[in-house]
């Protein structure tokens, strides 16, 4: 290399000497300097250079020192080099970066410090020239990274702002670009099928790329897995950074090139376990992805992954927040519409919040209540017991309870509810508050009441009914055990209330009833019971009377006060009762017992004559089970063929003949060995259950003895006596019907019913109704002991009964008592009025007779005329009847 020639003078040779050795000295550190020293004209020629720079530039000193110094730096054109040498002239000394070219072409970076100076006239620049294309790749690399780290950010910021993957996506490509540098980003998720991955949203230049490209993931055919799909199937990232050389792209290369592709990157994109999408970036660099970017890379990927838990985290929550609002509307709607009253209170006692139910049932608003306490609106009695559980739900012993508890409402009203409430603690046990909720059972315990009530009390008269009858008497009796009184058990019957009802009708009836139990009621203690039984029965329970007289005292009070008139609906009623009472100890003491007792000695009360006290005894006992006794009896006799009809004749007075016979029972006991006659055993029948079947027995034994007679050649007519009991049975006109159809050889009106005036009245309408229908079987109809009853005439005169029989104890009187005379009178006109025959019964003498043909009434029947027969005496008697009165019959 030629050295720069320095030329100088000295005399001192050492001086000489030591000059040249710093000379040297310093021409070795220029030529090992790290810069390249470059002595440039203004021209721009290269005057000198040291080691550094021919090293360098690949040039020798001589080839060098024959170049200009754009040869080297392409960028100091001559035009440059004069703008820069102005500069370097007015400023001394400049830095700049530039670059070289090598001699072998390959250009790299500069770092170029300028240094003017004059020398001898001449102007000088000399350039220490470094080579800086480490620290400039370094820089690169840094930049690369800072735009990676942006993108990222950029990214993270995103997320921050994005809900959902559909806007992320194609965001995150465009950053990809945009940002870190790359030219194409897409993002890619697996088919339906799962069989492959499907491009969804890309960015950057030559996206086309993509057109029609699907990435199989099932594929066999190692050549045909790309990094897309290892990425996607093993999870992980992949990075090439020659796509040329890799083997992995070999089946993209040709589309690579096309686009300028020479590296790449994918990443899984993982959601939990679960990879959900592959990205892809291309750079049109190799080796775009060194050890920082890819973490970067991969810290992005993972950002994006965490952005879609974010995403399906939000979404949840939203969902939650929207269940949980949905929710919440709900329940307040539940709170606000419900009809049960629903509060929440606090460990103060006051109402914390309270729903309109609640505000409605009390009466107060929902202000009003909310400043107050519950204890404010208790019920004074239950307060002990409500506060008694409010304590155990604070003091953490009870969780929640329920009872029925009454409020106080703003007007002052009671009310029954029923309060659950139950304790909401916060997370150390301590009561927050207490969830309550309140039935109004008011309405409920009314209807309770009522029921009971009706359970209880007859719906009447509001006096006990029999029910709780049995229940005081059961207390009463389990009293008397323990004190030395006595228990009376009052039987009380009306007497003749059914005429009552049949007279002035049933409601009106009623009022009586209710009038009478009232009179009795008053009569009475407090600690008495007065019960209706039922019907027209009213039962008493005296409790604590010393002895009997005291108990016959307070009985005849009650007598006494029934006797008195009842005026009712502008009607003035007099009744009377019949009274039957057993005492206990005396008597045993079973309820069900004394009530029968009772019962029976109120029954004698009656057959004695009605409006009497009878005490029961054991003569009551004996009568009883003497009718008992009877009625057994008679069943038997039924059976056994000891029943018959007598037939008693009933005559026209004035025509002399017989119209006909009423048949009357006679009892031949085969144990007593007599006939013993219906007043005997007739009265024991009344009211039990044989008294149809022996009712029945008559008709159908009527009924043959008619036909034989029909068959001799005796053409009469009989009649029967029918029991109320059995008229007014459902089945009666289908037995009459029945039995009839048996005879059909029997004239019209050869059968006759006779009925007592009283078993017409009632359901006047559907007696009638009955008496038609079984006319229409051809039978007629009589009015037995008419004049006894208390039939009203328009009743009386709307009956379908042909005959209307006196009753005896007026025709056996009449003849010296003018008030039985006049009756008879009267009925007799009645009759005529009323277009109906009239026929005596009871017609004892011939005077009897005479005196009735005298009034009008010509027929008769009774003991002067004929007194009942077998019914084999009945041909021969009437062959032989000659007519009544007959002054040879007179007796
Ligand atoms: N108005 C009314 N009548 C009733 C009621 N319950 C029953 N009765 C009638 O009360 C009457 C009671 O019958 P009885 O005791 O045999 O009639 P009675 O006329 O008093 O006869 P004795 O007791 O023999 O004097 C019957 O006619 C029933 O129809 C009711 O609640 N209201």
């Amino acid at each position: 290399m030629s050295k720069v020639q320095l030329y100088c003078s000295s005399r001192d040779i050492s001086e000489r000497r030591q000059f040249e050795a710093t000379l040297r000295f310093k021409q070795f550190g220029i030529d090992h300097a790290a810069e390249q020293m470059l002595w440039i004209d203004r021209q721009g020629r290269i005057l000198d250079v040291n080691e550094s720079a021919c090293r360098q530039l690949g040039y020798s000193y001589s080839e060098l020192v024959q170049m200009s110094v754009g040869d080297s730096d392409p960028f100091f054109t001559p035009d440059q080099w004069g703008r820069l040498w102005e500069k370097l002239k007015v400023h001394g000394t400049m830095s700049l970066e530039s670059s070289q070219r090598h001699r072998n072409g390959s250009i790299y970076p500069t770092e170029v410090l300028a240094n003017y100076f004059e020398y001898e006239g001449v102007e000088y620049n000399c350039m220490l020239v470094r080579d800086i294309s480490r620290r400039k790749a370094y820089e690169q690399r840094i930049q690369r990274l800072t735009d990676l780290y942006h993108a990222l950010s950029e990214i993270n910021q995103a997320i921050v702002r994005m809900e959902t993957k559909d806007k992320l996506f194609p965001l995150v490509c465009k950053l990809a670009v945009e940002f870190a540098g790359f030219e194409m980003a897409w993002i890619g998720v697996p088919s339906e099928q799962r069989d492959a991955i499907i491009p969804e949203v890309f960015y950057g230049t030559g996206t086309d790329y993509l057109t029609g490209l699907s990435f199989p993931l099932m594929t066999t055919d190692a050549e045909q897995l790309g990094p897309i799909a290892l990425s996607f199937r093993e999870a992980r990232n992949i990075f090439v950074n020659d796509f040329m050389s890799d083997p992995l792209t070999t089946p993209w290369k040709a589309r690579a090139q096309m686009y300028g592709w020479r590296s790449g990157a994918t990443f899984p994109i993982i959601q939990g376990d679960t990879v959900v999408a592959v990205m892809a970036v291309y750079a049109v660099t190799t080796d775009a992805f060194h050890e920082e970017a890819v973490t970067v890379l991969d810290e992005m990927v993972r950002d994006i992954a965490f952005a879609l838990d974010t995403f399906d985290r939000e979404l949840a929550r939203k969902k939650a927040e929207q269940s949980l609002y949905e929710r919440e509307q709900h329940f307040r709607a539940y709170f606000e519409r419900s009809m049960v009253g629903m509060a929440t209170t606090a460990s103060d006692r006051r109402w914390i919040e309270v729903n309109p139910a609640l505000c409605e049932m009390l009466g107060y608003s929902n202000a009003e209540l909310t400043g107050m306490s519950w204890e404010d609106i208790t019920h004074t009695e239950d307060l002990a017991l409500n506060r008694q559980l409010f304590e155990r739900v604070v003091s953490g012993k009870l969780d929640e309870y329920e009872f029925d508890k009454r409020f106080f409402k703003k007007n002052g009203d009671i009310i029954y509810t029923h309060v659950a409430a139950r304790a909401v603690r916060n997370p150390s046990g301590m009561l927050d508050y207490l969830v309550v909720l309140v039935d109004d059972l008011t309405l409920l315990r009314k209807q309770q009441m009522e029921l009971e009530h009706r359970v209880y009390y007859d719906t009447l008269t509001n006096l006990p009914n029999r029910a709780l009858l049995t229940d005081r008497l059961e207390h009463a009796l389990a009293q008397l055990k323990r004190s030395n009184g006595l228990v009376a058990v009052c039987f009380i019957d009306l007497d003749g209330f059914k005429q009552v009802n049949d007279t002035y009708g049933h409601a009106l009836g009623d009022h009586l009833l209710v009038a009478v139990g009232k009179r009795i009621h008053d009569a009475c203690r407090t600690t008495d019971t007065v019960a209706r039984f039922g019907g027209d029965e009213f039962v008493v329970i005296i409790e604590g009377n010393s002895d009997q007289s005291e108990c016959l005292f307070l009985l005849q009070r009650i007598q006494e006060t029934i006797g008195q008139p009842f005026q009712i609906e502008g009607h003035w009623l007099k009744i009377s009762a019949s009274i039957g009472v057993t005492l206990c100890p005396d008597d045993v003491s079973d309820g069900e017992v004394l009530l029968r007792h009772a019962d029976q000695a109120m029954y004698l009360a009656k057959q004695s004559g009605r409006d009497r006290i009878y005490f029961f005894d054991a003569q009551s006992e004996h009568l009883m089970r003497h009718r008992t006794h009877t009625l057994e009896r008679l069943e038997q006799a039924l059976a056994l063929g000891e029943l018959q009809l007598y037939y008693q004749p009933k005559v026209d007075m004035l025509q002399g003949r017989v119209i006909g016979l009423e048949a009357l029972i006679r009892w031949h006991d085969s144990m007593q060995g007599r006939l013993v006659l219906p007043g005997e055993f007739i009265p024991l029948v009344e009211g039990s259950h044989f008294e149809i079947v022996l009712s029945e027995w008559v008709v159908r034994q009527a009924l043959c003895q008619l036909s034989e007679w029909h068959r001799m050649g005796l053409d009469l007519s009989l009649s029967v006596n029918i029991p109320a009991p059995h008229l007014r049975s459902p089945g009666f006109v289908d037995f009459i019907r029945l039995e009839m159809a048996v005879y059909p050889q029997l004239p019209p009106r050869a059968l006759e019913l006779e009925i007592l005036e009283t078993a017409a009245l009632g359901d006047l309408d559907a007696v009638i109704q009955k008496m038609m229908h079984c006319m229409d079987f051809g039978v007629s109809f009589s009015i037995d002991d008419f004049g006894t009853g208390y039939a009203s005439l328009s009743y009386l005169r709307r009956l379908p009964a042909s005959i209307i029989k006196i009753d005896q104890v007026f025709i056996r009187d009449m003849l010296h008592d003018p008030e039985d005379l006049s009756i008879v009178q009267g009925v007799i006109g009645l009759a005529l009025a009323f277009h109906k025959a009239v026929l005596a019964e009871g017609v004892e003498t011939i005077a009897h007779g005479r005196k009735l043909l005298d009034m009008g009434c010509s027929l008769a029947q009774g003991f002067g005329i004929a007194r009942p027969m077998p019914a084999a005496e009945v041909p021969g008697w009437i062959r032989n009847f000659k007519g009544f009165p007959e002054e040879s019959s007179q007796q």
